[in-house]
């Protein structure tokens, strides 16, 4: 398993810092959240360093957030969106852009490599964090799967359904790392980038 030391160091953190801050308890971060899940996503990046998935495009600040983000939107789920987890905002998390979505997301033709790109990735060179292609292809992947949201609330909104429940960002994520699971050796031909980094 690769990066087994920071591995180490990011669970000590978190533990220490849970202790330090929170009484050791998570759940303690998300009543200082006020069931807002965007305050809660700033708690988890502004305690915890490890989560601080910042980067730089073109001279601009760009946060992903992906392991925070997960964190909020699982914690949704857990609570099932009740009580405490029950947060007027969680349609403002985005996807969580790590390397299988993009690649699922190419799979099914909703994302496109350039044939330079996509020879780089057959190579399979790596690419590093925050390198201009991996901030491309994540940035693409997070918008990809805001206008596939927009598509089908537009199209509920046609048909003039009543949304079989709430249709957002985190539930598609969560409908296309599944699909991926389940599709694995149909997508073995769509190459995915290679970065080694702790932020996802
Ligand atoms: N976008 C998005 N990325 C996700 C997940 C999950 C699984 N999530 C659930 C599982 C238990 C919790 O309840 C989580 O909700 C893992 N990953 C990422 O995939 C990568 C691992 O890939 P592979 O090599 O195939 O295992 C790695 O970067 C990991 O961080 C998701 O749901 N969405």
């Amino acid at each position: 398993m690769p990066l087994m030391e920071d591995r180490h160091r990011v669970l000590n953190e978190a533990g220490r810092i849970l202790l330090e801050k929170f009484g050791g308890s998570f759940l303690n971060c998300v009543r200082k959240s006020e069931k807002s899940a965007q305050k809660l996503l700033h708690l988890i990046v502004e305690s915890f360093p490890s989560y601080r998935d910042v980067t730089e495009f073109e001279g601009k600040s760009v946060s992903f957030y992906k392991r925070a983000q997960i964190l909020v939107a699982d914690t949704w789920s857990v609570l099932e969106g009740q009580g405490d987890g029950c947060f007027a905002d969680i349609a403002s998390i985005t996807m969580f852009a790590d390397y299988r979505l993009p690649q699922v997301l190419a799979h099914l033709g909703a994302l496109k490599y350039s044939d330079e790109l996509l020879k780089k990735l057959c190579r399979g060179e790596m690419l590093s964090y925050g390198d201009k292609q991996e901030v491309e292809i994540r940035g693409c992947s997070l918008w990809c799967v805001e206008l596939i949201r927009d598509c089908l609330l537009e199209l509920i909104e046609k048909k003039s359904e009543k949304p079989n429940g709430e249709i957002n960002s985190i539930l598609l994520d969560y409908y296309l790392w599944d699909y991926a699971r389940d599709h694995r050796d149909d997508m073995k031909g769509i190459p995915f980038h290679r970065t080694r980094c702790i932020y996802y």
